[in-house]
């Protein structure tokens, strides 16, 4: 199985159900190898991004364009400004406490934002 990047930002959120059962290890290693920026956490149950922003205004600035993102997907990480320009953001579904695919999608649209 092959993911790339293209096809994630092509692609559109979907309703995650809770029944819907996270990825498995091999599903979650091939969509990781499509967004390189972005690390799987000890637990495997989420992916994370850790930015660096020349000043506090950019970081902010960061933070509200994926908050815009993630309303347009319908699909919300967590978002963190770790220091006054640093940021991180994590990524899960919160309805099966693990990932899905909507969790890639929304980490290629985030690094296609540029
Ligand atoms: C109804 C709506 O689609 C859900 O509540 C969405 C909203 N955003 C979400 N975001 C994330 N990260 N996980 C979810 O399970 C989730 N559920």
């Amino acid at each position: 199985m092959s993911v790339s990047a293209a096809e994630l930002t092509a692609k559109k959120c979907t309703a995650c159900e809770g029944g819907t059962p996270p990825l498995a290890a091999d599903q979650v290693a091939a969509h990781l190898a499509a967004v390189p920026g972005w690390a799987l956490s000890d637990d495997g149950k989420l992916i994370r991004r850790k930015y660096k922003f020349t000043d506090f205004a950019s970081a902010m600035a960061f933070l509200n364009r994926v908050a815009d993102l993630a309303e347009a997907e319908d699909h919300h990480p967590d978002l963190h400004l770790t220091g006054y320009r640093h940021a991180a953001v994590e990524l899960s579904t919160h309805a099966i406490g693990g990932l899905s695919a909507n969790d890639f999608i929304v980490a290629a649209k985030i690094d296609a934002l540029g």
